[in-house]
């Protein structure tokens, strides 16, 4: 059974299901080469995003079918924007979008530096408005929250009141950084992960984790 934490403002949900665990497993391992972590990433983002868009908004429509009338849902508009943040991020865009066909595209380029910890953003190609928007940022790694902070600042800076990252992994150190950053804005923050792992190392890296996300799907920089 997935369970939610809930912090203040920030709800965590950690997707518990034998295939997440597995796929997960494989991701972790050393030995798995770029291509199949690749697919994996892939595979497990559509497994957590089934659950990270348990809320997202519909309106009803009718259709025919080739007996009689149903009623259902279509996605609504404004259409929900996915935000990947470069690099890793890429790797979860094609499976989020998959679920999601109707969604938007922002970008968000940014480096964590490797001395100081603190995120860099190096492109923005966001919407100006997001009002009403459902943003899902989508990261591998929620190690000590710098980059993800920013980078949902970034959207509330906008104007949206809305947003659920999507991880594979997330440290306790990044969701309580989360949380201190978000508790007094009075907007909600919504983190959806495989997996809350034990810490992070003394170069931050998540224990025990999968290593660097972005040199994995694309190689070392
Ligand atoms: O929570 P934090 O401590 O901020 O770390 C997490 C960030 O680090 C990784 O990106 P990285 O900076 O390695 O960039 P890349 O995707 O280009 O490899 C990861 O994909 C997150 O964006
Ligand atoms: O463990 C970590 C932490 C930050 N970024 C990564 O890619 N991996
Ligand atoms: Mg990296």
């Amino acid at each position: 059974m997935s369970h939610k934490i809930a912090l203040s403002l920030m709800e965590t949900l950690v997707v518990d299901h034998p295939l997440v665990a597995h796929k997960l497993t494989t991701l972790r391992d050393v030995r798995t080469d770029s291509p199949t972590f690749r697919r994996l990433a892939d595979e497990l983002v559509t497994l957590l995003a089934y659950e990270a868009t348990r809320d997202v908004r519909v309106t009803e429509v009718t259709v025919e079918t080739p007996v009689s009338t149903a009623r259902g849902v279509r996605l609504a508009k404004p259409s929900p924007l996915v935000v990947p943040i470069l690099r890793a991020g890429l790797g979860m865009l094609d499976g989020m979008t998959r679920l999601l066909p109707t969604a938007e595209v922002g970008f968000l380029g940014m480096i964590r530096n490797e001395s100081t910890l603190q995120a860099e953003t190096y492109a923005t190609r966001l919407p100006d408005d997001l009002s009403g928007r459902q943003c899902f940022v989508v990261d591998p790694m929620l190690a000590t929250g710098g980059t993800l902070a920013a980078a949902v600042q970034f959207l509330f800076d906008r104007g949206a009141v809305d947003v659920t990252a999507i991880c594979l992994l997330a440290a306790p150190e990044g969701l309580a950084y989360m949380d201190e950053v978000f508790a007094g804005s009075g907007k909600p923050v919504r983190v959806v992960t495989a997996a809350l792992d034990e810490r992070l190392n003394e170069s931050g890296y998540i224990v025990p984790g999968l290593g660097d996300a972005g040199d994995r799907l694309y190689g070392v920089v």
